[in-house]
């Protein structure tokens, strides 16, 4: 596999994938052009804060599997688009929190302190000492505005320093807030208000972009703004028109809307805004543990094993994996089985568990079922994007589950319908990898799903299962297996073979046309 890297990251992770044979490319600074081409036969892609993973971008990539952000901010990545195309697109949500918590802390102190100013004074040879009289944090207040895994590292760290917290974030519970000493505010203005300095730790989505302009920046009088979460989510014109103008006494910024930060930003040209090119991430501890938890992800995606810190994938807890492991590809084939038995338009897919599997996590279960639904009709389905085809072709999903599960310990039925038909595939897993399809409609029946199959159905009358045996030997159709099941003696029998070679619509047509035929279908399970 090739493993496109488009922003620098730490050798351990570059190792990890080349130790598993995969190929590296390092390819940085690329323009929209060059990253269009370099992406074409890329299985993966690395990225940092520095590359736009663009829709035009995840186009070009056909052969791309996942989008491995060695980070955790998501923003310049177009998920939906990734989604779309089936892309798994997975960060690195834990290496460098700690990292950007204490640029944080440190971007406090020397806003707070004018530490970057003295010393550029001090460097030009001017002993400024009058010029500078600090703030000190102990008993200030720090209004904290998203409260998830950074924000909470530096609500710890500032606590300890003797800051009170208040915290604005509507998607945590005052229990977290209030188990680190935070007081949770209801809105952005009561937060501003009772703070002296504000710290933002949100993603930069449409809710949050430009979430902090004049008006909010008026609310915090006199006080501090450290950003180290992301660019666009503080007004920047504002900002810097707010420290100048003395509303606010100071900033830090680590983030721009804009990266590489172009000389005319008008943050870089206040004094008493403090500025550094998107370190919060920059230490050798957290590069090192991104790069190798990203590249985790990416053999994951390779191995085809749940990618745990997977954005736009069903995900699965690493408890349950192995329990469910045998159904992924199980519900994928009696999806395909059950979409060729049925050939007709399917306007309902439904996914019925029983037994013990009822019990985990099957999400990546129905959208696997999904994907082998989906497979013989069109192309670049896979579980990532598999539930959004069903909600583009306007299919119905349902998934049900039961504890019971009759002489098996657990089974799963795929069953693909519209208004006046249906099929429905059940298979089990036994012992040892050893996947079977134990009902297939109402018939009981016990067939190997692998490589070419023919269902038929026929009258339960003698001499039938000989006719298809012998018309299948002419046509030079091996037979590898086959099992019969039938309802009542006499009635009507559904027989599966397990086939060395493909079946054609002739073969088809010479089954069909005997009176005791009702039906054949061919199925292949080897893909399109
Ligand atoms: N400067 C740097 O180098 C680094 C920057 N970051 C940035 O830090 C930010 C936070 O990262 P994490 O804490 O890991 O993310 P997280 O997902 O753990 O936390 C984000 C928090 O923001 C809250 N939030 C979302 N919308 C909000 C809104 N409208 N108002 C208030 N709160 C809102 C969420 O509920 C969540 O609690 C991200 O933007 C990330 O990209 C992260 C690492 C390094
Ligand atoms: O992890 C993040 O969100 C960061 O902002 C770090 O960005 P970077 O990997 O240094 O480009």
């Amino acid at each position: 596999m090739k493993v496109l890297v488009t922003d620098p990251i730490a050798e351990a992770g570059i190792e990890r994938i080349r130790e598993q044979g995969h190929e590296i490319e390092k390819a940085y600074n690329l323009s929209q052009e060059e990253l269009l081409d370099a992406v074409v036969d890329a299985n993966a892609l690395i990225v940092r804060s520095g590359t736009e993973v663009t829709r035009e971008v995840l186009e070009a990539a056909e052969e791309l599997v996942i989008v491995g952000r060695a980070g955790i901010g998501v923003d310049n990545i177009d998920i939906e688009a990734a989604t779309d195309n089936g892309v798994i697109v997975a960060n690195a949500p834990e290496g460098n929190v700690r990292a950007a918590a204490e640029h944080t802390v440190a971007m406090t102190f020397a806003t707070a302190r004018s530490i970057p100013q003295a010393h550029e004074r001090l460097s030009d040879g001017e002993w400024a000492k009058g010029d500078f009289l600090g703030t000190e944090v102990n008993d200030k207040t720090l209004g904290i505005v998203g409260f998830g895994r950074v924000g909470q590292e530096v609500a710890k760290r500032l606590n300890n320093l003797g800051m009170e917290l208040v915290v604005y974030d509507p998607y945590i519970s005052e229990e977290r807030a209030e188990q680190l000493g935070a007081e949770l505010v209801n809105d952005l203005t009561e937060c501003l208000r009772a703070a002296d300095f504000v710290t933002i730790h949100t993603p930069l989505t449409d809710e949050t972009e430009n979430m902090i302009g004049a008006e909010e920046l008026a609310q915090l009088e006199g006080g501090y703004v450290i950003n180290c979460a992301r660019g666009g989510i503080v007004d920047e014109e504002a900002l810097a028109e707010a420290v100048d103008d003395g509303i606010l006494s100071g900033a830090a910024v680590d983030v721009f809307a804009n990266e590489p930060v172009e000389r005319d930003n008008p943050l870089l040209w206040v004094e008493d805004i403090i500025v550094t090119p998107h370190l919060g991430a920059s230490t050798e501890a957290a590069q090192e543990n991104v790069a190798t938890e990203t590249a985790e992800q990416i053999l994951a995606a390779f191995e085809e094993e749940p990618v745990m810190n997977a954005l736009n994938a069903p995900s699965v807890d690493e408890s349950s994996f192995p329990k469910i492991e045998p159904y992924i590809d199980l519900a994928d084939t009696a999806g395909k089985i059950a979409v060729q038995l049925f050939d007709q338009r399917v306007e309902e897919v439904d996914v019925e568990y029983f037994g013990d599997i009822a019990d985990e996590d099957v999400d990546l279960v129905t959208a696997s079922a999904l994907k082998g639904v989906f497979e013989p009709l069109e192309w670049q389905v896979n579980a990532v994007n598999a539930p959004r085809v069903a909600e583009r072709r306007g299919i119905d999903v349902t998934e049900s589950k039961s504890r019971q599960s009759e002489d098996f310990q657990s089974r799963v039925t795929v069953t693909v319908s519209n208004d006046e038909d249906s099929v429905s595939v059940c298979g089990t897993q036994f012992v040892g990898d050893d996947s079977r399809i134990i009902r297939i409609d109402g018939y009981r029946v016990d067939a190997i799903p692998h490589g070419h199959m023919l269902v038929a159905r026929n009258e339960d009358a003698p001499g039938v299962i000989g006719f298809i045996g012998s018309v299948l030997g002419e046509a030079d159709i091996n037979i590898a297996g086959m099992f019969n099941g039938r309802e009542t003696i006499g009635g009507e029998a559904l027989s599966v073979y397990n086939l060395d070679d493909p079946v054609s619509e002739e073969v088809l047509e010479e089954l069909n046309a005997d009176d005791r035929v009702i039906d054949t279908k061919y199925i292949s399970l080897n893909g399109r």
